[in-house]
């Protein structure tokens, strides 16, 4: 879902100070409504917002703090997936999404069956985009904790879907927990933030791409020439002199 605040308001789009300019990029993929905005802009603002409009798959920026360092991260919310006769919805766009990020976030609702049935088949989907190389970190979400009146997931489903998977589970609440969903990225980031060779790097390596492996320093924005600079405010000025003393 798209945040209906004006997100500049929110999301500080990273400098090129921050650990040595390495951006950990995380896609955070489930079923509709299950909660996908509201964790990345609690992770991301500490802010629980409940009013949200359908998201068509946005980008969020910021620098957070990892064991002291600086490190921007860059998350991306994708569609709500449904199961319909042709497959998964949104599948192409969900796909690059995986393909694009160095972890992924899994996350269900407690209270929606079929958003948890929906984890196997998402987690198909980052197997067969990652047949050829090593899978990026995933993590299973179990959100909507507080709403255990209409709850649908028992507490052992996710913890058993996840050891089956291969993946680490948190159950967390968006609207009611702020520390459980900054402990599930924040470890995820920790784990990534250690890792030397970024999964992009190996994204090429994998795609027998002939382009050199993308470093994971972003170039810093070359800064102006101060010479020519200095030549072309010279030049303004005489010819203003000039200007001044023909009146
Ligand atoms: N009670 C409760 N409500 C939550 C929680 N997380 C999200 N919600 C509510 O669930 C609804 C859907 O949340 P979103 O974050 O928009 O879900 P989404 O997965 O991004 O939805 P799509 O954009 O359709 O894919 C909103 O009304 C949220 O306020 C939670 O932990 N507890």
């Amino acid at each position: 879902m798209r945040l209906i605040q004006n997100m500049s308001t929110i999301v500080e789009y990273p400098s090129s100070e921050c650990l040595n300019n390495r951006v950990i990029k995380i896609a955070v993929l489930g079923g509709s409504g299950v909660g996908k905005t509201a964790l990345v802009v609690r992770f991301l603002t500490k802010r629980f917002i409940g009013d949200y409009e359908r998201n068509a798959g946005n980008l969020y920026s910021r620098e957070v703090q990892i064991d002291g360092e600086q490190v921007a991260i860059q998350v991306q919310d994708t569609p709500g997936v449904q199961v319909n006769d042709n497959g998964l919805s949104s599948e192409e766009q969900v796909r690059s999404s995986i393909q694009w990020a160095d972890a992924v976030v899994m996350v269900y609702s407690v209270t929606d069956g079929h958003s948890f049935d929906l984890i196997s088949q998402l987690h198909q989907l980052v197997s067969q985009v990652y047949a050829d190389r090593p899978a990026p970190p995933i993590i299973l979400l179990a959100n909507k904790a507080d709403m255990v009146h209409v709850r649908r997931v028992e507490p052992q489903q996710g913890p058993a879907l996840a050891l089956a998977l291969g993946c680490s589970f948190y159950e967390v609440s968006a609207s009611e927990d702020y520390s459980q969903v900054h402990g599930a990225f924040h470890r995820l980031c920790t784990e990534l933030a250690k890792r030397q060779v970024p999964f992009s790097a190996n994204a090429n390596a994998a795609s027998g791409s002939n382009e050199k492996k993308r470093s994971p320093l972003i170039p810093r924005p070359k800064s102006p020439n101060m010479q020519d600079l200095k030549r072309r405010f010279k030049q303004v000025l005489s010819a203003k002199v000039r200007t001044v003393t023909s009146v």
